[in-house]
């Protein structure tokens, strides 16, 4: 039985990150494709990016969409965040919340599964908890110098640390308890 599991994502700290939380327990190979993205809530663009992926692929595969949710603007950048960051960088992302008393944010994971092009993708999501600050610490992996939890900044943050409370973790963790669950771990290797 074939079950490593393609994750496809334009991202390589993505990949660092998934290889690290799953630490083998599921053997995921990364696919380096930038999947076109949709408008729309987190999971319609995470259902559709994974569509779009399976019908590449052609078997199962695994892809996810990161956001960033502002409470004082309404929880947007959301899944814009990356056209936001890319243009904004990450001190411009202060300057947005500037007029606000309220820098509190989410970062969101969410994780589409499915079995293959014919079935309907799976959703698994992490929200970790935050506020926004003058970035500290390594600017190695988008947002992390300016998204602070408990007290440090994802950047400065132990890898090790970031990979056992993350969005990505959390989302990873609903990911394994249900493939853990009757026999769904099967279709890791197909339809
Ligand atoms: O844990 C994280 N810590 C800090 N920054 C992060 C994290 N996770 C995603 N990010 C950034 C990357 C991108 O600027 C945006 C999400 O956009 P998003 O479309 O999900 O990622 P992407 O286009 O880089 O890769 P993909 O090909 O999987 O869509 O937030
Ligand atoms: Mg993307």
């Amino acid at each position: 039985m074939n079950s490593v599991l393609k994750f496809v994502t334009g991202n390589p700290n993505k990949v660092i990150e998934v290889n690290a939380i799953l630490a083998g327990l599921i053997p995921v190979e990364p696919v380096a494709l930038d999947i076109p993205e949709i408008q729309g809530t987190l999971e319609e663009i995470a259902r559709d990016k994974c569509r779009r992926a399976a019908q590449i692929i052609k078997g199962p595969v695994i892809v996810e969409d990161s956001a960033l949710e502002f409470y004082a603007l309404n929880r947007l950048p959301g899944p814009y965040i990356k056209y936001f960051l890319d243009s904004l960088g990450n001190d411009g992302l202060n300057k947005l919340l500037y007029s606000y008393t309220d820098k509190r944010a989410d970062a969101v994971c969410t994780f589409a599964f499915t079995a293959g092009p014919k079935m309907e993708p799976m959703i698994f999501q992490g929200r970790l908890g935050g506020r926004i600050v003058p970035a500290r610490g390594p600017p190695v992996f988008g947002w992390e110098p300016i998204f602070e939890h408990e007290g440090e900044t994802l950047a400065e943050m132990a890898h090790d640390k970031k990979n056992n409370l993350s969005h990505r973790y959390r989302a990873l963790y609903k990911f394994q308890e249900w493939l853990a669950r009757d026999n769904n771990r099967l279709l890791l290797s197909g339809e």
